[in-house]
């Protein structure tokens, strides 16, 4: 079979045919060739997608672990909180980073014994500022009024606490506590000591101000100090007195706690540099030093040193009304009579401490 073609060309049914499945193959060769590429570069561009995803999915799990080792930093520095603080939706309180409901109550590992009217008050308020400090809100008064209660009680007194963190109390009475020492001891021997002191004389009104705002029938300081006004004889029994005998008081603690155990704490310094004080206390407690000068301002209507922040707050923060009351005028010439009877228990108290506290200046 032929079929005539335009121009005369005559070709045969077969070659046309031929042709034709020739055309057809390389049609069907081209789409499939074109086919096969565009799922190349498809699969390609998948592939790259799946890198961009995986390297999301790095990515994804990465950011939790860099924000592991922020909360690390900002939490109590323990490996173990490493890993609690990752596991938890964390709250950030006044700037620390810090999961709700944590922690254990144990036993102080640090105790602010004394002395009353000293500035304990004071101190523990700055302390706390520490994120590594948790401290009792009152004075739990365990070693003087309620020993029967035991250890559990005392216990349950304190905040909770994160491991790396230190717990403490404050209880001035202690340091005139015969038995406080003993007990503190077979509490635990390692337990550190700090004592706030203060010029034993200022002590003394300081004392007598706050009965004075009490009770505002008892007698004048004046007649109160001495025994016997005329023969001069000072009434060590009276406690406004007794206290301020830092040296027989001390002997006390050197029975059961070595001198090194013992921090003091000058009183003064803690209102004309509370920042150099408590470097001193943050290096016996084993602490970073995070309080610093920028943690202060003089309050001038207070007369003291205040926070700029307050633990858990972002707002300053000065002590209440019963810190820093204005004392009554104190005849001078008895004031000179308790500066004679103090001097030598203050030496030797310098001596023992090795520190000069300068009240006698
Ligand atoms: N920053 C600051 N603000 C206010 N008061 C300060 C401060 N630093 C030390 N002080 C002095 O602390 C004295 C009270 O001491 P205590 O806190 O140890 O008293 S108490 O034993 O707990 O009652 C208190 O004694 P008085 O001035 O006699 O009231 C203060 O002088």
């Amino acid at each position: 079979m032929a079929c005539k073609l335009p121009g005369n060309t005559t070709l045969s049914v077969k070659s046309v045919l031929r042709k034709c499945a020739v055309m057809l193959v390389s049609l069907l060769a081209s789409f499939y060739l074109l086919q096969s590429l565009t799922q190349l570069g498809g699969s390609a561009l998948r592939a790259t997608d799946a890198s961009v995803s995986a390297s999301e999915l790095v990515g994804a799990s990465e950011a939790p672990l860099r924000r592991k080792r922020v909360l690390h930093r900002w939490t109590d520095g323990t490996p173990g909180s490493q890993v609690r603080d990752a596991a938890r939706g964390l709250p950030l309180v006044s700037g620390k980073l810090r999961p709700l409901g944590d922690g254990a109550k144990r036993l102080p590992q640090a105790i602010i014994v004394g002395v009353k009217k000293g500035g304990t008050r004071a101190l523990l308020e700055f302390l706390r500022v520490h994120p590594d400090v948790r401290a009792a809100g009152a004075e739990p008064h365990f070693f003087d009024r309620f020993y029967d209660n035991g250890l559990e009680w005392y216990r349950d007194l304190m905040p909770k606490t994160l491991e790396g963190q230190i717990t403490m109390e404050k209880t001035p009475s202690y340091f005139v506590t015969r038995e406080a020492p003993a007990r503190i001891y077979s509490m635990s021997r390692s337990t550190k000591l700090i004592v706030v002191v203060r010029d034993p004389v200022t002590r003394a009104i300081s004392d007598y101000t706050q009965t004075l705002s009490k009770k505002p029938d008892i007698p004048t300081f004046e007649s109160l100090t001495f025994k016997n006004r005329t023969t001069g004889l000072i009434d060590t029994s009276w406690s406004a007195i007794q206290i301020g005998i830092y040296a027989k008081h001390l002997d006390n603690w050197l029975q059961f706690f070595p001198m090194q155990q013992i921090l003091f704490v000058s009183g003064e310094r803690l209102i004309s540099d509370p920042a150099g004080e408590l470097g001193r206390v943050q290096d016996f407690l084993g602490l970073k030093r995070i309080i610093t000068d920028k943690h202060f301002y003089f309050n001038q209507t207070k007369g003291f040193p205040c926070l700029k922040k307050a633990e858990g707050s972002s707002k300053p923060h000065c002590l209440g009304k019963t810190k820093g009351r204005t004392h009554p005028n104190i005849d001078p010439e008895v004031v000179q009579r308790l500066r004679d009877f103090y001097r030598p228990f203050n030496m030797k108290f310098y001596q023992m401490t090795g520190r000069i506290f300068g009240w006698d200046d």
